[in-house]
């Protein structure tokens, strides 16, 4: 398909002189279309797939044929994939370069993170010994964020809602930092035309201000020898290589090679003065949308945080914390605690960082919210049921049909149930838990959160019958 295509006023003539830029091809290519529909698979979580090609730079990675009804698949809500455009999948190319689990636990702050892309991907990565704090500096996209993250399913995720200066505070406390950056957005123009109306050269600059200003708040929260993964999605000079010559100058950064094959397209690029290395993501030159990423280490000591412990925490209520334990899979690494009401868990090995986290930063999430006790029963937190420390076995498991499944999710009446048991049933799709419900002798109440149940009010259909928007 052919589109006529009108770039805002100055934006070709602005990336004559950039690394691996062709007018001509980059033109053709917004032309058409068609842009690539790609997923990233859950590893924990392993959905099927049926005609793909792997993301050369991502294992995880895989292009799909057609865009299906995403909104219309359980799997998707039970967080087997996240759907990902392809070339962000490269974070996890540079992270696996960087991070070996043979250094033993490693802490990874993602400082923009909604809604999650990347944050998924980085979770993925590390191993339950390693934190992941995922953070978002806008108050009404940390749902998002948090939901993406708790369908993950992973147990070693903070999320936080604050402003990356209040990062500074924490000194040394990371080994890697992710910076996606806000940008100018052209590398989203393909996907999305709407974009290029919020183009100009001067946002452009503002961006980069931008950029400067959120990494030096940030920095001092990177260790010694730690690595910073800085990206965009912006073909803009200024806001790429010219913002990594800007780190070199003013802080001891080194420029981190990140090992390329030629076939996947990506264009190597050096910033002008320092020539640290930076990776360019052109539609014309491989199949994703436009992703400027590169990776630098810390070379000097700006502080070390001392540890921190909350001087009155509460002692913990070993009977409770016993009445827990059957819920969940090696409940022996887990350190419980309470929130209000509410009992969380998280891998014991964070257990000091929790309390140093919340004590610098505004916490939305810290590990998995298991649930309420009342007496001795537990009434399960939804993040429980689609978390991978779940001990499946505690409970009831209810096995629902493709149609089962979407009235499920939309929180309607379940059709053609039944159940012989009472209690908590686990609502699961493929084997894959979707979220709880309470079985009564002659009727199920649905449990789904009605803030992420389906909305949307199309024939539901199963995924790859039909293609539709997500
Ligand atoms: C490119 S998006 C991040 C996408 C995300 N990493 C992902 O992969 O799904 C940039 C994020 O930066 C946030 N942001 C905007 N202004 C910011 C600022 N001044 N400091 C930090 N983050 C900011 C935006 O809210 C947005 O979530």
């Amino acid at each position: 398909m052919t589109n006529d295509i009108h770039f805002p006023k100055g934006f070709i003539d602005s990336l004559h002189n950039v690394p691996g830029f062709n007018a001509e091809t980059f033109t053709t290519t917004h032309q058409n279309s068609n842009t690539p529909t790609s997923v990233r698979v859950n590893p924990y979580k392993p959905a099927p797939f049926n005609h793909t090609q792997p993301v050369p730079w991502c294992n995880s990675g895989l292009y799909l044929d057609s865009r299906p009804s995403f909104t219309f698949d359980p799997l998707f809500h039970a967080g087997c994939y996240y759907v990902q455009e392809a070339s962000s999948m490269f974070i996890d190319h540079i992270l696996r370069h960087v991070y070996n689990k043979d250094y033993g636990p490693v802490k990874v702050l993602d400082l923009c993170a909604a809604p999650g892309g990347k944050s998924t991907l980085i979770s993925s990565a590390l191993a339950d010994e390693d934190l992941l704090v995922a953070n978002e500096i806008i108050k009404t996209r940390v749902p998002i964020l948090t939901d993406n993250l708790n369908r993950w399913g992973r147990t070693n995720v903070v999320v936080s809602n604050n402003d990356p200066k209040s990062f500074a505070r924490l000194k040394g406390f990371f080994d890697i930092i992710v910076i996606d950056a806000p940008c100018s957005g052209s590398g989203m123009f393909r996907k999305d035309p709407a974009a290029m109306d919020e183009w100009s050269e001067g946002n452009v600059a503002l961006c980069q201000q931008r950029q400067e200003r959120i990494l030096a708040d940030v920095y001092p929260a990177l260790t010694e020898d730690g690595y910073l993964i800085y990206s965009t999605c912006s073909y803009s000079y200024e806001e790429d290589e010219a913002v990594l010559d800007w780190l070199c100058e003013e802080f001891e950064l080194e420029t981190v090679q990140i090992p390329v094959q030629t076939e996947w397209g990506i264009i190597e690029s050096q910033s002008a003065t320092h020539k640290a290395w930076g990776y360019r993501f052109y539609p014309d030159k491989l199949k994703g949308e436009g992703l400027f990423a590169a990776c630098l280490r810390k070379r000097e000591n700006t502080g070390q945080l001392q540890s921190f412990r909350a001087k009155n925490s509460p002692k913990p209520n070993y009977k409770e914390i016993d009445l827990l334990k059957p819920y969940v899979n090696c409940s022996a690494d887990l350190y419980f605690f309470k929130l209000n009401e509410d009992w969380l868990a998280i891998n014991k090995h964070h257990r000091d960082s929790l309390e140093t986290l919340q004590h610098f930063l505004y916490l939305k999430k810290s590990g998995v919210r298991l649930g309420k006790l009342a007496g001795k029963e537990l009434i399960p937190d939804h993040e429980l049921a689609i978390c991978l420390m779940l001990n499946k076995d505690a409970f009831n498991q209810i096995e629902l049909t493709y149609d089962q499944a979407i009235a499920y999710l939309r929180r309607d009446n379940i059709e053609d149930l039944n159940i012989d048991t009472k209690g908590w049933g686990l609502m699961c799709y493929q084997g894959y838990p979707l979220g709880w419900a309470k079985l009564l002798p002659n009727r199920i109440n649905n449990y789904y959160p009605k803030e992420i149940r389906i909305m949307s009010q199309k024939q539901s259909q199963e995924p790859g019958t039909k293609s539709q928007d997500m």
